[in-house]
C-alpha cells in the first residue's frame, strides 16, 4: 500500500474492486447531489492561519469522546451494508478502530449482526438505531445492544422519509437486487470481491433476520423493510428510546439551532451536527456551515460531534476549529475497507492521523484541547 497516500488513492482502489452497485451506494448522495459537494467544497475552502517558529515537538492527538479517552478525535460512523464492501466488514472495521483507540459505530442496517460484531473484537462499541414502526422489535433491538455492551446508542433521527439517490435506483440497489447482464458481468470481473463476500458470515441484514422468525428470505426482509422507516417519528419517541437506553444517547443527523436546543433537552449526552453525507435532504447546507450557529447555541450543554464531507486531517482541523468536539467519518473510512478490508481501514486512520499532526504542526499546535478558530485564517 506504499503508493497510497491519500482518501482518494483509497476510493480509486475500491471503485476497480467492488461492484459498480456497492461502490456507488457508498459514493454518491441524493438527487442533484449538491449538498454531497458542498460538504466537502465548503470544508476545503477554509483557510488556515500559518504559524512558524513554536516549539510542536510533543504534538498529542488524543482526546475525550463522551469522557472516554480516544487516541484521536474521529469515530467510524454508522454506514449500511459495510459487508457487502468486503466480507464481514463490519468486525475489519470496528477491529480496525479499537486497534487505533477510537469508537466503532454499527449500524442498524448492517450486514454482521450486533452479537456477530460483539463475538468478535476485544471492546465496546457503538450501536446506531433507527427507529422502525414495529417498535417491539425496536425494544429488543436495544435490548440486544444492552447485552452485547454495547458503550453508546446513535440514534439517527434524519432518515423518517429516505432521499432518493438516483445511482441505487438505476443500479438496481433494492432488497432484493435487481439483476441485469451488465451487473453479472460486473460481478464476474470482481472474483475476489465476490469470494470474499461469500466468506463472510451474511449477505443480509444480520440486525434483521433474527425478527423475521429466523429467515433471510431477502424478498421477505425487502417488503418488511420498505414499509419499517416511521414518518410519524418525533420528540416523544426519543423519551421513550432514553428511558429504555439506560447509557450514553447521541441525536445524529441536527443541522438546526431550534433542533439543537430541543435535542439539548433530552437528556441525551453529544448530538451529531450531520446531513447524512448528503444522502438525505439534496439543498440542504453543508454539515460545516451550520456547525458553529449550532456550537455558539447549544455547545456548552451538550457535546456536538461534526461529520460529512471529512476526506482529510486538515478536515478534521477545519471541523474542530469551528467547534467540534470529535468528528465523524463515513466515505473516507469505507473506500479503505472496499480497497483492502481491515488494513484498508487502519491505511484511512493513518492517513487522517498523519495529516492532522502535520497540520497541528504547521498551525503551530500541540494538543486538540488548543484547537480553536484562533487556527484559522478568518
Ligand atoms: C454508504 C453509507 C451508508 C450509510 N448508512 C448509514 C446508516 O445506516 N445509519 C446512519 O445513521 N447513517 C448512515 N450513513 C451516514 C453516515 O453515518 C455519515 O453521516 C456520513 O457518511 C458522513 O459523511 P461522509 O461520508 O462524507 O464522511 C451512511 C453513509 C454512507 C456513505
Ligand atoms: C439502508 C439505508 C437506510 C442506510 C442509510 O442510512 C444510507 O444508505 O444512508
Amino acid at each position: 500500500m506504499k503508493h497510497i497516500t491519500c482518501i482518494e488513492d483509497l476510493r480509486q482502489v475500491h471503485k476497480r474492486k467492488v461492484p459498480k452497485a456497492f461502490f456507488d451506494y457508498a459514493d454518491r448522495g441524493s438527487y442533484s447531489e449538491d449538498t454531497l459537494r458542498a460538504n466537502v467544497d465548503d470544508l476545503q475552502q477554509i483557510k488556515f492561519r500559518q504559524r512558524i517558529l513554536v516549539d510542536v515537538s510533543k504534538r498529542d492527538l488524543s482526546t475525550t469522546i463522551l469522557g472516554e479517552p480516544a487516541a484521536l478525535p474521529l469515530i467510524l460512523a454508522p454506514v449500511g451494508l459495510t459487508g457487502m464492501q468486503y466480507g464481514d466488514g463490519e468486525i475489519h472495521a470496528c477491529r480496525a478502530a479499537q486497534a487505533a483507540g477510537i469508537p466503532y459505530t454499527l449500524s442498524t442496517m448492517s450486514i454482521c449482526s450486533i452479537e456477530d460484531v460483539a463475538a468478535n473484537v476485544d471492546k465496546p462499541f457503538w450501536f446506531q438505531l433507527y427507529v422502525m414502526k414495529d417498535r417491539g422489535f425496536i425494544k429488543a433491538l436495544i435490548e440486544r445492544a444492552i447485552a452485547a455492551k454495547c458503550s453508546a446508542l446513535v440514534l439517527t433521527v434524519d432518515l423518517q422519509v429516505i432521499g432518493q439517490r438516483h445511482a441505487d435506483i438505476k443500479n438496481g440497489m433494492t432488497v432484493p437486487p435487481e439483476w441485469s447482464l451488465s451487473k453479472l458481468v460486473d460481478f464476474a470481473t470482481k472474483p475476489a470481491w465476490v469470494a470474499g463476500v461469500l466468506r463472510g458470515k451474511r449477505r443480509t441484514f444480520g440486525n434483521l433476520v433474527g425478527h423475521l422468525k429466523g429467515t433471510d428470505d431477502i424478498t421477505a426482509l425487502g417488503t418488511w423493510i420498505a414499509t419499517q422507516f416511521d414518518t410519524t417519528l418525533n420528540w416523544k419517541d426519543v423519551e421513550w428510546i432514553r428511558s429504555i437506553w439506560p447509557g450514553k444517547l447521541i441525536l445524529k443527523g441536527i443541522l438546526d439551532v431550534e433542533d439543537a436546543e430541543e435535542a439539548a433537552k433530552t437528556g441525551a449526552q453529544a448530538l451529531v451536527v450531520s446531513n447524512h453525507g448528503g444522502r438525505q435532504l439534496d439543498g440542504a447546507p453543508s454539515s460545516i456551515e451550520v456547525l458553529p450557529e449550532v456550537v455558539d447555541a447549544v455547545g456548552s450543554r451538550i457535546e456536538i460531534l461534526f461529520d460529512g464531507g471529512i476526506r482529510s486531517g486538515q478536515d478534521v482541523m477545519r471541523a474542530l476549529a469551528l467547534g467540534a468536539k470529535s468528528c465523524m467519518i463515513g466515505r473516507a473510512y469505507i473506500h479503505g475497507l472496499g480497497a483492502y478490508g481491515g488494513p484498508g481501514v487502519a491505511k484511512a486512520l493513518d492517513i487522517i492521523r498523519n495529516e492532522l499532526s502535520v497540520t497541528m504542526g504547521l498551525c503551530g499546535v500541540n494538543t486538540i484541547a488548543e484547537i480553536d478558530d484562533h487556527v484559522l485564517a478568518i
